[in-house]
């Protein structure tokens, strides 16, 4: 349709004066047409300004954080965070309560399994789920805990105490079914190489969570809506800032669109299982204060004080029905990484505040390791994580493998992909306090490390050696001369 030159132009005569306009009135408009100029520009010398900063602003810094499953790469980024980044661990810490209740809850219910174990008619059902010890499968011929049953150290009160315990069972199921795969430690298919990633190249990248999509933003969600309920405020009310945060990345919002019905079930069975544990905490403080179980425990060679993510010597504290998360529980937390999650930080303090950190934090897990090649394009440094204490167990995934030589295995393939030839290497002879504790009681470092000969079995001697082992691997298998950076570390204060 075309408009006739003399019909009048309705935006012109929206702008034009209004007729019989006193002086007054006429010096008024003109005021305000002055004001809206001044904030029009403002706001595009603002936008100039922002540009500006963006094109000046130093590039993010990209680090990898590499290892074997449970070696403490993700307990290395809570550390980070909390130390540069404290306002968003902050935001993030409410959420690890169900993490650490399913921690609890895991040990406890691992312990009942070992007990069951010693009444050999026992009447106490066994569950098949979880394994015997959170490191162990429960079906191993050598697995310490499936030692036979002796003259029993326990009776009939243990015998009880177990059975007040068993609610704990459903607790533990409702919790891992609202954090979801993450919070199963078994890792199913890990079989095979130490670096898959070798005979997996140039796949795309795996889909990426984000430190507060997924669990945490579901949960930060359902705690949320509990807080709208108690204060009697409806949905539309502002949230704290967390989740705001939450809700801007797609991938959270995506996993957390699905239904409110979902997230109450997620809510129902967090704050359900929560209300067990409180009902439970006098007899799980009764079970591991027991001189008997430590006695069965101690029999069967079980440590559960080296399990990760072990809260039983907190029980009054955790099982408390107001129980909040403190920083050294939510860095005590163990909840495996699937994937490969991103974590963005911008710096609050230090020579590089306002800097931005990106930083990848894989799955460890054999089976996981086929995602990370994606990952070595573009990266600033590895931080790759060693943990030396490690020296006498095998492989969750694969009984057959010890674990500190499925990480040098995993040393050397990274010190030799080309890909990686001029990345910082940063190697962090992690869980040195386990090391220490581990020599302390007697554990001989040569009847598992042959080479290590009749050298001094304390932590320092330990430590040097296998150092220098690392050190002579990056040497011999790197594609070209880089120096070697090692610390020598515990994430975790014990
Ligand atoms: N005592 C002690 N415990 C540690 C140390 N580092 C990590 N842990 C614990 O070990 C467990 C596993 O640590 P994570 O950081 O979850 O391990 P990860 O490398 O991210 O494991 P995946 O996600 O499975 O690849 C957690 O319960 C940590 O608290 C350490 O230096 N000393
Ligand atoms: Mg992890």
């Amino acid at each position: 349709m075309t408009r006739s030159l003399d019909t009048p132009d309705p935006l012109a005569a929206a702008i034009e004066p209004p007729e019989n306009e006193t002086p007054a009135e006429r010096w008024a408009r003109e005021q305000a047409e002055a004001e809206a100029r001044r904030i029009s520009e403002q706001i595009d010398d603002q936008i100039k300004a922002e540009k500006l900063a963006m094109r000046k602003r130093k590039p993010p810094i990209k680090v990898l954080l590499l290892g074997q499953s449970e070696s403490g790469k993700s307990t290395t980024v809570k550390n980070f965070q909390m130390a540069y980044a404290y306002s968003s661990f902050l935001a993030e810490r409410a959420a690890w309560r169900a993490v650490i209740h399913l921690n609890l809850v895991r040990s406890v219910t691992s312990i009942m399994n070992i007990l069951a174990q010693e009444f050999p008619a026992s009447s106490i059902p066994l569950d098949n789920e979880p394994p015997l010890n959170p490191l162990e499968e429960d079906d191993d011929e050598d697995d310490k805990a499936s030692v036979a049953p002796t003259a029993s150290l326990l009776d009939e009160t243990h015998n009880l105490l177990i059975r007040r315990l068993s609610p704990l069972r459903d607790a533990q199921r409702a919790l891992e079914r609202s954090l979801g795969a993450a919070s199963n430690e078994e890792v199913n298919g890990g079989h095979g190489s130490a670096a898959p990633w070798e005979s997996a190249k140039f796949r795309p990248r795996e889909f990426a969570v984000t430190s507060r999509s997924g669990w945490k933003a579901a949960l930060n969600r359902v705690r949320g809506m509990r807080d709208d309920a108690d204060n009697g405020k409806g949905g539309a009310t502002e949230r704290p800032k967390h989740q705001h945060r939450a809700s801007i990345t797609r991938t959270s919002e995506a996993r957390n669109s699905d239904s409110r019905h979902e997230l109450e079930g997620t809510e129902l069975g967090v704050e359900r299982a929560a209300e067990v544990i409180t009902s439970c905490a006098s007899d799980m403080h009764a079970l591991w204060t027991d001189t008997a179980v430590r006695a069965v425990l101690d029999k069967r060679g079980v440590r559960p004080e080296e399990w990760p993510g072990f809260f039983l010597n907190d029980v009054k504290r955790v099982a408390d029905k107001d129980y909040q998360p403190s920083d050294d529980d939510v860095v005590r937390a163990r909840l495996r990484t699937m994937g490969v999650q991103e974590h963005r930080f911008i710096f609050e303090k230090g020579s590089e505040t306002g800097r931005e950190w990106l930083i990848y934090d894989v799955g460890g897990a054999r089976s996981l390791r086929h995602a990370w090649y994606p990952y070595f394009d573009d990266i600033n440094a590895i931080i790759f994580l060693a943990p030396i204490s490690c020296f006498d167990e095998t492989l969750a995934e694969d009984k057959r493998v010890n674990r500190l030589q499925d990480s040098m295995q995993l040393w050397k393939a990274v010190c030799s992909t080309k890909l990686l030839a001029k990345v910082q290497l940063i190697l962090f002879l992690n869980k040195c306090d386990l090391l220490q504790k581990k020599l302390a009681r007697g554990v001989r470092v040569v009847d598992w490390i042959p080479t290590y000969h009749d050298r001094p079995n304390d932590a320092p001697s330990a430590a040097k050696y296998f150092r220098g082992q690392f050190k002579d691997a990056l040497t011999k298998y790197s594609p070209e001369p880089r120096s070697f950076y090692s610390y020598l570390t515990s994430v975790v204060v014990s």
